[in-house]
């Protein structure tokens, strides 16, 4: 189990900065969701986290930091699954999440029956067990995205770096992969930070949220604290309601705007009309009853979670 800890991280990329003095903090066994608009900066955070990209300021792990770590080390402290990897073409869906046996692997060494064992076992996990022999150029999007994640969760390393681990998953595919992941973290207390655009999972799987914009943080703490409709109506410019699932955690919902709020539901016969634009002064309504939104929506609930206390 590892705590990880950034401290003023600053990027420039082609002479830009994009993200400046940045910090965050998730404790052992915590999962911490980046959330931002496009262009905010959250891939540039976990690639300077993994240490990738020249950065100024320290990341910790346990409170050592990442750059004094030999790369063998790191590997088994850190995994990162990229949003966009580049994929070697001749490589099967096996031999590219075998890959993640790397650190544990001696140098002039092979795989060994753990290492496969270890692999099989998370192939199996993510439902890519029928397509182990096939050529990962020969895999759907989605599919590509399980075989990165499960070659992520082949390092078994206590702090995993996700981006956007489920933007090409079909809903089942999204809640097994959240679903394990989470499973993981309570069994093995895994850390997890991964950046999300649907704030919907962020509500749902998070502990705590880092909102990030224009490569600054705007905002850190606990979901209820952050998914709120005035930050993120003013960082994303959207209109959304947020409610609660039935576990009490946060649903983040997109309206029309216009759209009166649930507890003034407008008659049928009388739809809303787009020319009474939500008025901006207007506070954003936090109340519970924003969760039965006339809109319909894809968030899905965590099954069976138990409520939060
Ligand atoms: N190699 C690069 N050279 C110059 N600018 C870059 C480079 N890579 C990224 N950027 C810029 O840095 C900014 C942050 O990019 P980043 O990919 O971290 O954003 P993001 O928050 O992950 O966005 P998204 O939600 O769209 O994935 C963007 O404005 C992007 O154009």
């Amino acid at each position: 189990m590892s705590s990880v800890e950034v401290n003023g991280l600053s990027v420039s990329l082609g002479g830009r900065p994009v993200l400046s003095d940045v910090g965050l903090s998730a404790r052992a066994g915590e999962w911490l969701a980046v959330i931002g608009p496009n262009g905010a900066g959250k891939t540039t955070l976990l690639r300077a986290m993994m240490g990738l990209l020249e950065a100024r300021g320290e990341v910790l792990v346990d409170g050592r930091p990442a750059r004094a770590l030999k790369p063998r080390q790191r590997a088994r402290l850190m995994a990162y699954a990229p949003q966009n990897p580049l994929l070697p073409a001749g490589l099967t869906v096996m031999d590219y999440a075998l890959l993640g046996r790397t650190p544990y692997i001696s140098y002039l060494g092979r795989d060994g029956r753990s290492d496969r064992e270890v692999t099989e076992s998370v192939l199996e996990r993510l439902d890519l067990t029928a397509l182990a022999r096939r050529p990962i150029a020969h895999l759907s999007g989605g599919e590509r995205q399980r075989v990165v994640l499960a070659r992520a969760l082949v390092q078994q390393a206590s702090v995993l770096l996700l981006d956007e681990p489920t933007t090409a998953l079909d809903l089942g595919h999204q809640q097994q992969v959240l679903e394990l992941v989470d499973r993981l973290r309570l069994a093995d207390g895994l850390t997890i930070v991964t950046t999300v655009h649907d704030l919907s999972v962020a509500g749902q799987y998070a502990d705590t949220v880092l909102l990030i914009a224009g490569g600054r943080a705007v905002a850190s703490g606990p979901v209820t604290q952050v998914l709120t409709e005035p930050l993120l109506a003013g960082t994303f410019g959207a209109h959304v309601r947020v409610g609660k699932g039935e576990d009490g955690r946060p649903l983040v919902n997109l309206v029309r705007p216009g759209t009166p709020p649930a507890s003034e539901p407008a008659s049928a016969s009388e739809p809303a009309s787009a020319s009474e634009p939500a008025s901006a002064s207007e506070p954003a309504s936090t109340s519970a009853s924003a969760s039965s939104s006339p809109s319909p929506s894809a968030s899905a609930s965590r099954p069976a979670s138990p409520p939060s206390s």
